[in-house]
């Protein structure tokens, strides 16, 4: 299996869009929010790349609530969350759809939501997406680091790519110095400072926390629309006919 990385934000036109399994990775923190909110009920992530298709999604799914961020890290006006997972973590989420946008994240989905196998990875997720990406045995595994800016050095996301290398090439690797990673990375330390009410220190706290659930997040489609639904390896395993 060979693994290569792209950066969302320096793609190069020359380059071969990968087209086998693709992880975007968001840690900080698209796909630790969608993680969380999961875990906390919600029936199915529907990930959406602008405002106003958030909003004509919420008005045609039932029970549908939203979540997301500008640039930055801002909540969006009018929607039921930010990009929280400690705001998520203890919402009565039960059996409800969760419409998602972020600036980073789903942006990074939609790109390249054509490949074979879509995942949204954070560090929460990492051996259970380790773990499901083997069971598909996917000939490439392309990580797509989203955490990257001009005044950012995107180490949350490259972190959890270097893990789940690790343990896609058969390594058991302390988690630890991945988790200071992220707490240590450009956007980390943000958080770090709690200064800013809508970066906290508790999402931080949450967000490196690895391997804490025990799913993947699998992109599909459904109706024209992307929607990540937990994934795990004995399932991807059964599903493509290896048992
Ligand atoms: O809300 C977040 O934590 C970030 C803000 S930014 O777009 O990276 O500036 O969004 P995300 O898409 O989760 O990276």
């Amino acid at each position: 299996m060979r693994t290569r990385r792209v950066f969302l934000n320096r793609l190069d036109p020359q380059e071969h869009d990968p087209d086998d399994a693709v992880v975007v990775i968001d840690v900080l923190r698209s796909f630790s929010t969608a993680a969380y909110a999961l875990a906390a009920g919600a029936s199915a992530i529907y990930p959406v790349e602008t405002i106003a298709g958030a909003f004509h999604l919420q008005r045609t799914l039932k029970n549908a609530l939203t979540t997301g961020a500008v640039g930055g890290g801002d909540p969006i006006p009018g929607f039921d969350f930010g990009n929280s997972p400690s705001a998520l973590q203890g919402a009565d989420l039960a059996g409800r759809p969760l419409i998602q946008t972020t600036a980073a994240g789903v942006r990074g989905l939609a790109r390249f939501r054509s490949c074979r196998a879509l995942f949204a990875g954070s560090l929460v997720l990492g051996r259970a997406t380790a773990q499901a990406l083997l069971a598909l045995r996917p000939a490439e595994v392309c990580f797509v680091i989203t955490g990257e800016w001009v005044d950012r050095d995107g180490d949350e996301d490259i972190a959890c790519a270097d893990y789940m290398e690790a343990l896609l090439h058969g390594e058991d690797p302390d988690p630890e110095p991945y988790a200071a990673r992220v707490r240590n990375s450009d956007f980390g330390r943000r958080f770090q400072a709690d200064c800013n009410a809508n970066l906290p220190a508790s999402d931080l706290r949450l967000c490196a926390q690895v391997d804490r659930f025990d799913f993947a997040l699998r992109a599909a489609h459904c109706d024209g629309q992307l929607r990540l639904q937990r994934a795990q390896a004995s399932v991807e395993r059964a599903l493509s006919g290896r048992g």
